[in-house]
């Protein structure tokens, strides 16, 4: 039986994320090869012609799985009966500039499109926030947007993750597909803790460590860390503007496994709302390794930290309960 379209709301689709990441939406890369789609296209009332433009060439590329397009700047049409709310629209940093310098800017974006979303959305709407400080961005909108159960609403930490996976891939020489569970711990910032510890690459049908792999602790200590923290930052010296198909590409990683599952024996990392699992506080989007199962996620449990990890663990804990506070202080 074929099967129904999902709503999609993309906000701040005609910028560089939304131009990119709608025709994977439009191809199926989110939600796979057989779920059509409707797409929601959301911008600001200066973007309207471009998002016109956007959604022409959307037609022009008869895509058989999507089932119709809403390009507008009305933020209540655009978030009506949406099941999937991707969050891409506020400003980028430029050079020189940490992401929480476009925070007074983008939480009261958030404030004022949570409420929209609670009243118009679908009840069991997923939303993930990728518009930056992403993961205070989603504390405001979860704040803001009450009735929105708060495992419903996440962040992106699956480019910071899929960058890990790219950097053992290179450094092994090995295909990045044989590379699984590193984890990405805390704030989507350059105070996030890229974690190798529990991290296997698939070598002749069996799963060896990273750490014995690479046999390079200090590489992996040092520059690892840091190369992945200020990947985003590299990309826009190189580019003159922040990632975007790689952002579009992993966008759409966290929304396919949360909705279809995480592979057997696998996570992937997702900014969620703290619980307290490995005493994070309550109260936070932090970025932890979760496995997918029905469209539910759940924080991987048990895994062993050590003293080098759990500096890194509080110290993106630490930035983020700061950041918490100066939202708090741009909201009033
Ligand atoms: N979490 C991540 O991994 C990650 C990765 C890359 C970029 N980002 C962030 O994503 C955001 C978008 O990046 P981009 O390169 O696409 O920027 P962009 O400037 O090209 O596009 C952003 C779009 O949002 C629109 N917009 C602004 N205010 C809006 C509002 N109130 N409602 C709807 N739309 C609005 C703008 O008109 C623009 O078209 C930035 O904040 C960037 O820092 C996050
Ligand atoms: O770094 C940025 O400002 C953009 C984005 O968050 C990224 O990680 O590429």
């Amino acid at each position: 039986m074929a099967k129904d379209p999902v709503r999609v709301l993309v906000t701040g689709a005609a910028g560089q994320i939304g131009y990119a990441i709608v025709p994977m939406i439009a191809r199926g890369a989110m939600l796979g090869p057989e779920q059509p789609v409707i797409l929601h296209m959301l911008d600001i009332e200066p973007a309207a012609e471009s998002l016109n433009g956007v959604k022409m060439e959307l037609i022009d590329a008869a895509f058989p799985l999507l089932r119709g397009v809403v390009a507008t700047t009305d933020i209540q049409e655009a978030c009506k009966g949406v099941n999937i709310a991707v969050m891409v629209g506020g400003f980028p940093r430029k050079e020189g500039m940490e992401r929480k310098d476009v925070m007074s800017k983008n939480v009261s974006i958030y404030k004022a499109q949570a409420s929209a979303l609670e009243k118009n959305a679908a009840a069991d709407v997923k939303v993930l926030v990728v518009a930056n400080p992403a993961n205070t961005n989603a504390l405001i909108l979860k704040e803001f947007a009450p009735s929105i159960p708060e495992k419903n609403i996440t962040c992106l930490t699956r480019l910071d993750h899929n960058r890990a996976l790219g950097q053992i891939s290179e450094k092994l020489n090995v295909h990045v597909g044989d590379v699984k569970n590193v984890i990405i711990w805390g704030n989507h910032s350059s105070t996030q803790y890229p974690d190798v510890n529990h991290a296997t690459v698939t070598v002749n049908g069996g799963d060896k460590p990273v750490r014995e792999l690479v046999a390079n602790d200090q590489w992996l200590n040092t520059e690892f860390i840091t190369t992945v923290q200020q990947r985003g930052a590299a990309i826009i010296k190189a580019r003159k503007l922040s990632s975007a198909l790689s952002a579009a590409s992993s966008a759409c990683d966290h929304i396919r496994d949360w909705v279809l599952g995480t592979p057997k024996g696998s996570w992937v990392s997702m900014g969620v709302y703290s619980d307290g699992s490995y005493g994070i506080q309550p109260g936070l989007v932090y970025s932890f390794p979760v496995t997918c199962e029905k469209g539910q996620w759940s924080i991987v449990q048990g895994l062993k930290i050590d003293e080098f990890s759990r500096g890194k663990l509080d110290a993106t804990a630490q930035e983020l309960i700061e950041e918490k506070s100066l939202a708090h202080s741009c909201l009033n």
